[in-house]
């Protein structure tokens, strides 16, 4: 599955009608575990403790490429070239979206029963609320780490203006999303369909990524990364997003409190403290309508790296999980937003709380926005789970830094990725292994 090699891109286009060949792809950086952070750092004693790890490029340098100047880089340089598809003129899918039919088994009808828990009992006095929700998100996460969560505080006009950003923004031409496409190496940034970064089983979405934190004294980083990246007229498309993700975090924190009472944590608001100062990675979809979706996928299978998601899906469907062998819709609840465990949370909760496979499908029909915030630890910090939590003790410590390099190098979507990650980190320093015969790309 995952394809650690550059897009192929050229190749691909013979089969894209609507295809741009526009920048000269570059290598992922290499995933050699650095010497000074992870194990060795991650075995020292104090709960929560940091330790210094290589930083991650959530903020790149702001590109500002002329697609047509970058073509005739291309051409100069002689170098492989990336492929950018322009998904809404497709009149059928290209090779490189043709996923396996092993994983694009279809959807049983049966729907998940996801309960949707109200947050607001964390504040309002009621006890037998808060201990009703408390059973629900512990029930959820034991089994498959997804609910919903309703009485969230996030009001409908900002939810509304979140989504229809995206929209508007995902319906501009392609030249003027390509001002803001992913720089190599970074998470952030515009991506149709992730052709800068795989050669097959491309999903059928665009994205677009950016970081955030809101660390004492940090200037608004969403507003500014809209702004530097394209330019002053997107600071109000900045300012929704600045607003929607301080939100989210807030919203996080308080979800931090839920688990923690589920997991029964003697020490309070460790995992409040734990994200206290994190650094997250806000994500729009869109899924346009296709002409084939039963041959492609509009994200693959896979579970999320990161701590928490949470997920604002507009109506139209799309997120199944995999649960006992078959894949079950989570069908969008008006005003609800979507939680789901990640790997990272897997592993605070020392493997009580379950990171899920999911994906989302696309249809023929309709097009789909979806928003997804991930909440990540501080690059920095090392993921231990509170005392109490601790033995016997799944996952060593490590940093978000760590498993993030981990996934973006190797892992593109895998069920096992934390134990993969687990192994390569606690017995080596070398290089992560191949990815498994069946998850190799095409
Ligand atoms: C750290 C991350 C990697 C992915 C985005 C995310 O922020 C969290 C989930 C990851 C992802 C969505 C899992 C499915 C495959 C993926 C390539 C995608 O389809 O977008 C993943 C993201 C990625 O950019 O690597
Ligand atoms: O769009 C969706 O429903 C799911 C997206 C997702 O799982 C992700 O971005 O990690
Ligand atoms: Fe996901």
């Amino acid at each position: 599955m995952p394809d650690s090699s550059p897009a192929h891109s050229l190749a691909a286009s013979s089969h894209a009608s609507h295809l741009m060949v526009l920048q000269t792809a570059q290598q992922e950086p290499s995933l050699t575990r650095p010497p000074h952070c992870s194990a060795a750092s991650a075995r020292s004693p104090a709960a929560m403790d940091t330790s210094p790890a290589t930083p991650l490029l959530l903020q790149p340098p702001a590109p500002s490429i002329d697609p047509f100047a970058a073509k005739a880089a291309v051409n100069k340089n002689g170098g492989a070239a990336t492929a950018v598809y322009d998904l809404r003129r497709e009149p059928k899918i290209p090779a490189p979206f043709v996923w396996p039919h092993a994983e694009v088994r279809p959807t049983t009808a049966e729907e998940l029963a996801v309960p949707v828990v109200d947050v607001g009992v964390l504040r309002n006095g009621d006890a037998a609320g808060l201990r009703r929700a408390v059973a629900q998100v512990a029930a959820a996460c034991a089994t498959h780490g997804f609910f919903q969560v309703s009485g969230h505080g996030v009001d409908d006009a900002l939810a509304r203006a979140a989504l229809d950003g995206a929209s508007g923004f995902f319906g501009l031409p392609l030249a003027e999303k390509q001002r803001a496409r992913r720089v190599p190496g970074t998470v952030s940034g515009y991506t149709s369909a992730h052709a800068d970064r795989f050669a097959s089983k491309l999903p059928w979405k665009e994205t677009l990524s950016f970081g955030f934190h809101d660390r004492a004294g940090a200037a608004p980083v969403v507003v500014d990364y809209f702004t530097s990246t394209l330019g002053p007229d997107y600071e109000p498309m900045g300012r929704v997003y600045q607003e929607y993700c301080e939100k989210m975090k807030e919203l996080s924190l308080r979800i931090m409190e839920l688990l923690e009472l589920g997991l029964g944590v003697e020490k309070r608001g460790y995992y409040r403290d734990f994200f206290a100062d994190s650094s997250s990675i806000m994500r729009c979809n869109y899924y346009p309508p296709c002409p084939e979706p039963e041959r492609t996928l509009g994200t693959g299978p896979h579970c999320d790296p990161t701590a928490l998601t949470i997920l604002l899906q507009d109506d139209v469907g799309g997120l199944e999980v995999l649960v006992d062998g078959d894949w079950r819709p989570v069908r969008p609840v008006p005003g609800a937003m979507v939680i789901n465990i990640g790997d990272t949370f897997m592993a605070l909760s020392n493997g009580r709380y379950k990171s899920c496979l999911h994906r989302a499908v696309v249809n023929r029909r309709q097009e789909r926005r979806s928003l997804a915030f991930f909440l990540c630890p501080r690059e920095d910090r090392v993921v231990r789970p509170p005392p109490g939590l601790r033995s016997p003790r799944r996952y060593p410590d490590f940093t978000w830094a760590d498993l993030m390099r981990f996934t973006q190098r190797h892992y593109r979507a895998d069920t096992r990725t934390l134990d993969a990650f687990t192994q390569w980190f606690s017995s080596s320093t070398s290089p992560p292994p191949p990815a498994p015969a069946a998850q190799q790309a095409a």
